[in-house]
């Protein structure tokens, strides 16, 4: 860069800079710490960290919620100290957020095994008896957590889990090391730089305009019916994914279909989900189901579907042979409520 380029760019930023929204300032902060390795290291000392035991996330109970509680730098480092962990472990710490006021958040793992030994270290029950909490597999904690921490720790458990399974180069096989927003890994013998990665699903909730569609899988919890959904195969788009696992799965052709939203999912690794609503070709409505993938589809009226939105513990409705839906966090019952409240989504030529 030119000395009259960074002169402009700085006189450029300063006078922009008392315009930009607190997202987008926010945004820009956060750019800086994936970016910057010294900028991240200095965040973290005014920074939150959120602690995990072997990807289940630490947390307490308080009246009857529960909430994932945050840790400063200092604290986390007399709790390392007290576990007989490395403080030098809190380079293992990735970048999930910051606040509006930009204070960065953290995410630590003290039971994956990480380039600092763990041997010494205190075990799992004892941890949770000096953290006053719970390490709770994420599946159980995402349903009892407010939506913002749900989701923040979805993030961070998705990406200390893609550094569990990333710590070697796929090249050249050496060790790969992260910087320290944990935003990438580089292969210090060839450069390679890997980045988390999530798989694209497409999620499809498709109608013959006055039923939808519900499947089930063999795996599901019992009684549980969701929308279709399906890895998108390389070269696809998202309407080709969607006529395909719709075929694939049912038997059936779509022929037009709506973009409704998207929803990071950390399970078992993480997905990209995009929902879409679709319909089929009038007059074909005939499900042949692909037992190789599902365990039985069917067509569902709007009151069967309305009346099972409604009952809000699946858990009691399984004694009585009932079906029921995803809970509210999963995209499949945002779906499934849409079109309930708009019965003729679809709009689109598949
Ligand atoms: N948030 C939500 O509302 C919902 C989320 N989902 C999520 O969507 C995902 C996909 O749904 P599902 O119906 O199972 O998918 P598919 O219909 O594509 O079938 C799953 C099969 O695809 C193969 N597979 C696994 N991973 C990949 C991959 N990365 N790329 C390509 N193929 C893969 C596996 O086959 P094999 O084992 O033979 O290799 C697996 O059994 C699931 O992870 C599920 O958790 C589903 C419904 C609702
Ligand atoms: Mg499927």
């Amino acid at each position: 860069m030119s000395l009259y380029c960074g002169i402009a760019c700085r006189r450029k930023s300063f006078w922009s800079y008392r315009l930009l929204s607190t997202y987008v300032t926010k945004s820009r902060y956060l750019f800086e710490l994936k970016e910057d390795d010294d900028a991240c290291k200095k965040a973290q000392q005014t920074g939150a960290f959120y602690l995990f035991h072997s990807l289940a996330p630490l947390l307490q109970k308080s009246e009857h919620q529960y909430q994932a509680p945050q840790h400063s730098l200092l604290e986390l480092e007399r709790l390392l100290a007290k576990f007989g962990q490395d403080t030098q472990r809190i380079e293992d710490s990735v970048l999930i957020g910051c606040s509006e006021q930009h204070e960065a958040w953290f995410a630590l793992d003290l039971g994956l095994n990480s380039s600092s030994s763990i041997n010494a270290s205190l075990q799992k029950p004892e941890m949770e008896t000096e953290l006053k909490g719970s390490f709770m597999e994420l599946r159980k904690a995402l349903f009892q957590l407010n939506t913002k921490d749900a989701s923040l720790l979805s993030t961070a458990q998705a990406l200390l889990h893609w550094h569990d399974g990333h710590q070697f180069c796929s090249r050249s096989g050496q060790p790969t090391k992260k910087n320290m927003a944990g935003s990438k890994r580089v292969c210090p013998s060839n450069k390679i730089i890997y980045y988390p990665q999530m798989a694209p699903v497409v999620i499809t909730l498709v109608s013959d305009g006055t039923r939808c569609l519900l499947a089930r899988q063999s795996s599901f919890p019992k009684g549980m019916y969701s929308a279709l959904a399906g890895f998108c195969d390389i070269g696809e788009s998202l309407e080709e994914a969607v006529r395909r696992e719709v075929a694939e799965e049912v038997g059936l052709e779509v022929e037009r279909l709506q973009y409704s939203a998207s929803q990071h999912w950390p399970f078992p690794n993480s997905s990209l989900m995009i929902a879409c609503h679709a319909t089929v070709k009038s007059g074909q409505t005939e499900i042949q189901v692909n037992l190789r993938e599902l365990e039985a589809a069917g067509w569902f009226s709007h009151d069967e579907v309305a009346t099972a939105l409604r009952r809000n513990n699946p858990y009691t409705q399984q004694q009585n042979g009932t079906f029921w839906l995803p809970p509210k966090l999963a995209i499949a019952h945002q779906l499934i409520k849409e079109w309930v409240e708009k019965p003729n989504c679809s709009t689109l030529p598949a």
